[in-house]
């Protein structure tokens, strides 16, 4: 079995933020503590990331509530003059509209094949830095736009993080063809057939399968769930997910992220660093 290798770390929590600190301060002052929201954590990770950005660079612009935080950075310190010539490309239709709005010039992989970091949130992050992305649909583009990056940071809460992928009983998304997607379905249940707690239903606009949800690339979703997170090689089951014609991608993302910024409720921020096959912890 090949799996990820992790190496014992220890565990640095960084200084908030410092305006938001104030921020809370001054709220404490006035007799109004604001607790920080899952919203706040969010923007915390997401400008700690955005600071990684210098002038010039390509960057791959994730999708989700989360990346919102950092389009919106950095659109500010684009119109601010403190970022210049940076190019975006976007990982979905849904994040193109929202950088164009605020003023990220874009582009796509054709023109700029290589990225020099992409930033991106995660539905689960395990230990090892394996992702499950595309609760929002946009897998596919994510998978292609970040794995051309040198660097993949990856900008969490810490409610994402799991012990398992697939462990806080949410979906792990595979994109499939619409042509015969019932029979592709039953290709993906045979795979994890006999796993107890295994289930999988098509992903629906309005839990009619009449009206599909459908991915920017025309596609549908079948979203599979694992009463107990996905047991075994991640990898191997990667290659057979994908062994299946049909399947065009699914959303675990093994081994791509260089980097994850988790934001805790305590208000401490950690960074966890990927080093080939080691899992460095640090500011
Ligand atoms: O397709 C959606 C993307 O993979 C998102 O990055 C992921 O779902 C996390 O989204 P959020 O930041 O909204 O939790």
């Amino acid at each position: 079995m090949r799996s990820a290798v992790c190496s014992p770390s220890i565990d640095l929590v960084v200084p908030f933020p410092r305006r938001l600190v104030a921020e809370k301060l001054s709220a404490a002052a006035t007799g109004s503590p604001a607790p920080l929201s899952q919203e706040d954590l969010k923007r915390i990770a997401a400008h700690r990331a955005v600071d990684l950005v210098e002038s010039g660079m390509v960057i791959g612009l994730g999708t989700g509530s989360t990346a919102a935080h950092a389009l919106d950075r950095l659109g500010d310190l684009i119109r601010r003059g403190v970022l210049r010539d940076i190019v975006g490309i976007p990982t979905s239709k849904k994040t193109e509209a929202h950088a164009r709005a605020v003023g990220i010039p874009l582009s796509d992989l054709d023109a700029h094949p290589f990225v020099d970091l992409a930033i991106d949130g995660a539905d689960e992050v395990d230990p090892y830095l394996n992702l499950v992305k595309g609760r929002g649909g946009s897998l596919l583009r994510e998978k292609m736009i970040e794995g051309a990056s040198r660097r993949f940071v990856v900008i969490v809460d810490e409610t994402k993080m799991v012990n398992v992928l697939g462990g806080s009983g949410l979906a792990v998304p595979v994109e499939v063809i619409p042509f015969c997607w019932k029979f592709t379905l039953g290709k993906l249940r045979q795979l994890f057939v006999g796993i107890p707690g295994f289930d999988l239903k098509l992903r629906t606009d309005n839990g009619d399968e009449k009206t599909p949800s459908v991915t920017d690339n025309s596609n549908y979703v079948v979203d599979l769930y694992f009463e107990n997170g996905i047991s075994g090689d991640l990898v191997e089951i990667s290659d057979a997910i994908l062994k299946i014609v049909g399947v065009v991608e699914h959303g675990m993302f093994l081994g791509m992220a260089t980097s994850v910024i988790i934001a805790g409720k305590e208000g401490g921020v950690t960074v966890i660093e990927r080093r080939g096959d080691r899992r460095i912890v640090a500011a």
